[in-house]
């Protein structure tokens, strides 16, 4: 068998509620890592499990400090010989993020696997356990080798760079809208159908061992009439770099145009991805981005688009850098 690391960092699937029908008026984390594990009597066949609770977070409470210690937590475990792959828990309304913040930082082939719960461990059927299960069957596999952080919730395997909840009660929340899921893990068998193209973990050039802290990067949200407040407000309170979720094809009004053109001269990097949810943001395609000087997000949610541009700005300032980065990761 092989052994793997669980960490636990709270969330749902440490969740507790008083009614077993309610499930999303309850307390999340409170269960400790041990707790969930022993509920769960199949995992002792899989694998052999080391657990440690490493914080005990709603997931909304993650912080850039926490995402440090976790990403160098991750990469000593995987640097063990016995160490053959690692789990991680969290709460599902920041997973996508830590998911992919550890894809870019880690750098092992060894298997990754962020896993959480839509409804708390004490509600009728509830999630967490065969999730953990599945993540625990992921981590052991072979097949999960070299695929980068991976991300495993209602029985389907998701890509960490795509992967994004869409829905903010039901179990089949995890999707991945533009290219779809990696596979599924049925009956204990990971069934695997694609690979990551972009660069992730073992290729990275962000190691974790390279990165002291994450300089500030705001989203702003874009709507019809938006007077450019916000984000001046953030450039005033020092962001290094803003990512402006756009209209359509990361599309902005001109007056938008002209506030966000204004920020970039000031030195802030401005990266336009999309609320729409899916698709690719072409560079000078709505907006000319070599006249306002813009990165374009690719397909990056713009979440996921702050975290690339993050650790892009460890490294460079130089905007054609940044935007090769964008097409890279
Ligand atoms: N389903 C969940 O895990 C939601 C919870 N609020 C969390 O993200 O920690």
């Amino acid at each position: 068998m092989k052994n793997i690391a669980v960490l636990a960092t709270g969330g749902t699937i440490a969740g507790v509620s008083p009614s077993a029908t309610d499930t999303t008026g309850y307390r999340s984390a409170i269960l400790t890592v041990d707790d969930i594990i022993s509920q769960i009597t199949p995992l002792k066949t899989i694998a052999n499990i080391t657990s440690e609770q490493f914080v005990q977070l709603d997931s909304a409470d993650m912080t850039h400090e926490v995402w440090l210690e976790l990403a160098r937590r991750v990469s000593s475990l995987l640097e063990r010989e016995d160490v053959d792959g690692v789990v991680v828990t969290h709460g599902t309304d920041t997973l996508e993020e830590t998911a992919y913040f550890l894809n870019l930082v880690v750098n092992s082939e060894k298997p990754v696997v962020l896993v959480g719960a839509m409804r708390p461990s004490t509600s009728l059927s509830c999630d967490g356990p065969m999730n953990l299960y599945n993540a625990v069957i992921l981590a052991s596999s072979p097949q999960a080798w070299g695929k980068g952080v991976l991300v495993t919730l209602n029985d389907t395997i998701h890509c960490s760079r795509e992967v994004t909840k869409t829905n903010t009660a039901l179990q089949d929340t995890f999707k991945t809208p533009d290219v779809g899921n990696f596979g599924y893990v049925v009956d204990g068998t990971p069934y695997f159908y694609r690979m990551p193209i972009r660069k992730h973990t073992y290729m990275t050039s962000f190691p974790i061992e390279k990165i002291n802290e994450l300089p500030q990067v705001d989203i702003i949200y874009g709507h019809v009439n938006d007077r450019g407040t916000l984000a001046c407000a953030a450039a005033e309170a020092g962001a290094k770099g803003l990512v402006y979720a756009g209209l359509g094809n990361g599309n902005m009004s001109k007056h938008m145009k002209d506030v966000l053109g204004g920020i970039q001269k000031q030195g802030v990097v401005v990266v336009r991805s999309t609320r729409v949810g899916s698709g690719v943001v072409t560079r000078n395609g709505a907006v000319d981005d070599d006249q306002y000087r813009f990165i374009a997000a690719d397909n990056l949610n713009p979440q996921k688009a702050r975290i690339l541009l993050m650790l892009a700005l460890t490294q460079t300032a130089s905007l054609e850098e940044i935007q090769a980065i964008f097409w890279e990761y």
